[in-house]
């Protein structure tokens, strides 16, 4: 009988009962140190953070809102209640012994991709004339290179590490906005580097800053919130977190549903610095009370148009705003996106302070990095055409190595029975939704990783964040209904620089996405067959495609004349601070890049 992952994770726990087979163990808690000292002993960050490797020594805060209150505060926050209370001292000891623990991230083979997993090979080429928009009061100027921003010898060590030769257009602008205490709103294509632009600043400020003791004992106190929509978005956080915060101090702590909640706990209590979640399991928390917001100084939400969508909305006020967190202008709050719907801006604006709005990138993901093809299949033959696609892609293999090719289709039983029908026809393939337990989910994205199956079936699941090197084909077998899922799910190719390849299954069932299809993929200089245009032309915008950004994955809704005639009603209640600049038109706009002035179809 197969062992369940809650009890697989219990024999972890619990070695003497544990079976012979090798148990599973979540993906965070893997390469743990076999003998885990007291939780008192483990981790010790605000001795980390005292223990200046990182050039701090002298209080150097670049334009931080808590720099004003570096003084108020102990020099000892230890980010969680710890059992025992061996958190305070710098003099301890306990964070050497805790860094001594830590284990190197960068030496973690946990997902050995199919090729070499190498940073170093990104063709920078490709981002060198991507259109870059930025709107908002006092706008802080880019920078080159890493160098150049202050970000602390042990994250530029780091950095070192992930073999990062230079910042990517996302990351030049918005980490010295974020330096500067600003909040933000950045819109910038898939696979362009998001993640590591919100995590620097947040890791640098907390090893900067200086904060109070956590009040109270056996309850969580983070400094920072990253959310995000899915498990595995909120793992892959995490480990990238983990690999920039290395030997910072900074310890990063991530919580997701499908997982025992009580070894989140127990990770919890030895202290966390950043929480990494999904809204779920944090609500799960945060009414346990095990995990309180009120010491959090940074906010980000990850795929942040998903967040404040229907499904996530409640979720994220309740967290945001029910609960104990600092408001705007108190809390620095950073929202990412590789699309940005005007009306879910209007939304997000409730969360963020006279923020700064940044648009990176081509609508399509990217330049030309994704060749993006649409073909005009009938349902009944879409299985006899994904096989033509399959047998081509087998016969162009290298080195006897398939590419990997991510399938997306709509539903959970549609991908169950096309993995089947697949595996059936000698095609290794493989299958992530939302019905199968997370132990399922993990070892099926392991599985294509590795390259062990070569093909994943998904649902939207896996259509955000996700990032995986050397997917080389994304075929839509199934069309979403909005554009921007589109958006999303092509961009797990041609990422970070690569090039990719999207062949979307179109017919009649997807009129109502021909004219933003065709638009987008106008936009991203491919080729539109004639037939889709014909589409294109007989439909409108259905109710959900509401792209407006043109050249982007969207624009500053602050833009709009009708936001500047209503701004009251945007702002009204949501505690931002607006600038009286941009409600009487002063508001400040300025484009980077080769296409400065912008014209688009959306506006
Ligand atoms: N400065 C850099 N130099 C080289 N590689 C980088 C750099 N920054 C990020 N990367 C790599 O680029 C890849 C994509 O980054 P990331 O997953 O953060 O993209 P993203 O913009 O969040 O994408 P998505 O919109 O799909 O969530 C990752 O493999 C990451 O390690």
């Amino acid at each position: 009988m197969p062992m369940s992952w809650a009890d697989s994770v219990s024999a972890v726990e619990n070695p003497a009962g544990a079976p012979s087979k090798s148990a599973y163990v979540p993906p965070h808690l893997r390469n743990r140190p076999s003998a885990d000292p007291p939780a008192q002993a483990s981790y010790a960050g605000p001795s980390a953070l005292g223990n200046d490797h990182s050039g701090y020594g002298v209080p150097n805060v670049v334009g931080s809102r808590w720099s004003g209150q570096r003084n108020e505060y102990q020099s000892d926050y230890a980010g969680g209640g710890g059992r025992g209370g061996g958190w305070n001292g710098r003099s301890g000891g306990g964070w050497d012994r805790g860094r001594d623990r830590e284990v190197n991230p960068f030496t973690d083979d946990d997902s050995e991709p199919v090729g070499e997993q190498e940073s170093s090979g990104i063709n920078f080429d490709a981002y060198e004339d991507i259109p870059v928009e930025t709107s908002g009061d006092n706008v802080p100027p880019p920078v080159n290179t890493f160098a150049d921003i202050d970000l602390g010898q042990a994250v530029n060590e780091n950095i070192r590490r992930c073999k990062y030769v230079k910042p990517t257009p996302v990351q030049r602008h918005t980490i010295p906005i974020s330096l500067a205490g600003r909040d933000l709103m950045a819109c910038a294509q898939t696979g362009s580097g998001k993640t590591a632009a919100f995590c620097f600043p947040i890791i640098s400020g907390i090893m900067r800053g200086q904060f109070p003791r956590p009040p109270r004992p056996r309850v969580a106190f983070p400094l920072a919130l990253i959310l995000s929509p899915t498990r595995e978005l909120s793992c892959q956080i995490h480990d990238e977190a983990k690999k920039f915060s290395y030997q910072t101090g900074v310890k990063v702590v991530v919580a997701y549903g499908g997982a025992p909640i009580n070894q989140q706990l127990r990770e919890l209590e030895r202290g966390v610095h950043i929480l990494v979640a999904t809204p779920g399991r944090l609500v799960d928390l945060l009414e346990r009370a095990r995990v309180s917001l009120q010491m959090i100084r940074y906010l980000a939400l990850d795929e942040a148009d998903r967040m404040l969508d229907m499904g996530f909305e409640p979720q994220i006020r309740k967290i945001v705003q029910q609960m104990d967190m600092p408001p705007p202008g108190v809390r620095q709050t950073m929202l990412f996106s590789a699309t940005f719907p005007k009306e879910i801006q209007r939304l997000a604006s409730d969360f963020l302070s006279n923020y700064i709005f940044l648009a990176v990138g081509r609508v399509g993901s990217s330049t030309d990095l994704i060749v993006q093809r649409v073909e005009y299949v009938q349902e009944t033959d879409k299985r006899s055409h994904l096989m033509d696609l399959l047998h081509a892609q087998r016969d162009n293999s290298v080195n006897g190595k398939q590419a990997l090719t991510l399938v997306f289709v709509e539903t959970k039983k549609g991908a169950d029975a096309l993995e089947h029908w697949l595996c059936m026809n000698g095609f290794p393939a493989t299958a992530i939704h939302g019905d199968r337990t997370q132990q399922e989910r993990e070892y099926a994205l392991r599985s294509f990783k590795t390259g062990n199956t070569p093909i994943l079936v998904a649902t939207d699941v896996a259509a955000r964040g996700l990032d995986i090197p050397h997917v080389a084909h994304v075929v839509n077998f199934d069309l979403p209904n909005d554009i921007d899922d589109y958006v999303h799910r092509i961009g797990r190719t041609g990422r970070a620089g690569k090039t990719g390849l999207a062949t979307a299954f179109f017919n009649e069932n997807n009129s109502s996405l021909a004219r933003s299809l065709s638009d987008l993929m106008q936009e991203a200089n491919q080729e539109v067959p004639a037939w889709l245009s014909r589409f294109a032309a007989r439909s409108t915008y259905g109710g959900k495609n509401r792209r407006g950004g043109g050249r982007f994955g969207g624009r500053d809704f602050r833009r709009d004349s009708s936001y500047n005639r209503g701004a009251t009603d945007y702002y009204g209640g949501g505690g931002a601070n607006m600038n009286s600049g941009y409600a009487s038109g002063g508001y400040n706009t300025s484009s980077y890049g080769a296409a400065a002035g912008v014209t688009s179809a959306w506006d």
